[in-house]
């Protein structure tokens, strides 16, 4: 058995056109398996760093490898196949508004051709892991902020991803649907996804006690294996 991480950053430097170091000499390990809270204030270089990950941005220099790709060197065909090992949750649902709950999850599976009966199974096991069976057919404007959350945890997980991004997904949300939406990413991590998630939240991460990474000016200055929003490593 090999013990490589899911996700390794070497040496990662990078530099916006207007010449911003958003990242200033990264070096990570993620392994298969951990919860990681990526905390830091505003401009701090977390979204730079969600971003990479996604393939949305590259290094100016380092290496990335995530789920065996090498972000800087793969080739372009491979790309939907990274894409597909990734579920991605974002603070603003990003739910399609004239599909509905069924659809706008089943259309994760369409995009990558998946059979119409896997399609149905997956679906209905999805929203009921989320709590949302009931609403397969309301649209999205028929949801509460916390339901919509939960639909686009739904399609997040739907094709099974090795791994979860999740750039600050109950920054809309009150406490209480917070907490509601944490105990479904606290299930899924259960269940072996890897779970990466960006929050300003510090009663989540004082609470759930996971790994924190603390970026502050493109730099890890803080990583905590098992710890607070604010815990000295
Ligand atoms: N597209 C861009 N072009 C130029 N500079 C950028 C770009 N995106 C981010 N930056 C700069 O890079 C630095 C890091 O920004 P980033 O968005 O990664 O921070 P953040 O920690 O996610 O902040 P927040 O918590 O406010 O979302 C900031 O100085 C920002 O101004």
């Amino acid at each position: 058995m090999t013990n490589k991480p899911i996700i390794s950053m070497e040496k990662i430097f990078k530099k916006y056109e207007n010449n911003a170091l958003a990242l200033n000499d990264i070096n990570v390990e993620i392994h298969k398996g951990e919860f990681v809270f990526i905390v830091g204030p505003s401009g701090a270089g977390k979204s730079t760093f969600m971003r990479m990950l996604l393939h949305e941005t590259l290094p100016t220099s380092g290496t990335v490898i995530i789920n065996g790709y090498n972000i800087t060197k793969m080739k372009r065909q491979d790309i939907p196949y990274l894409r597909r090992s990734l579920g991605i949750v974002f603070q603003d649902y990003r739910l399609l508004p004239d599909k509905t709950v069924y659809e706008n999850v089943a259309f994760a599976m369409r995009v990558i051709e998946a059979p119409r009966r896997l399609i149905q199974h997956s679906v209905n096991s999805v929203l009921d892991v989320v709590g949302l069976k009931d609403k397969y057919n309301c649209f999205p404007h028929q949801l509460s902020g916390g339901e919509q959350q939960r639909v686009a945890i739904a399609r997040a997980i739907v094709n099974q991803p090795a791994i979860v991004i999740a750039d600050e997904p109950t920054g809309n949300l009150d406490p209480e649907t917070t907490w509601g939406i944490m105990e479904i990413f606290y299930r899924i991590n259960k269940a072996g996804t890897t779970i990466v998630m960006a929050t300003h939240n510090k009663e989540i991460v004082d609470t759930m006690q996971r790994r924190v990474l603390t970026i502050e000016n493109g730099q890890i200055i803080r990583d905590v294996a098992q710890g607070g929003y604010s815990d000295e490593a």
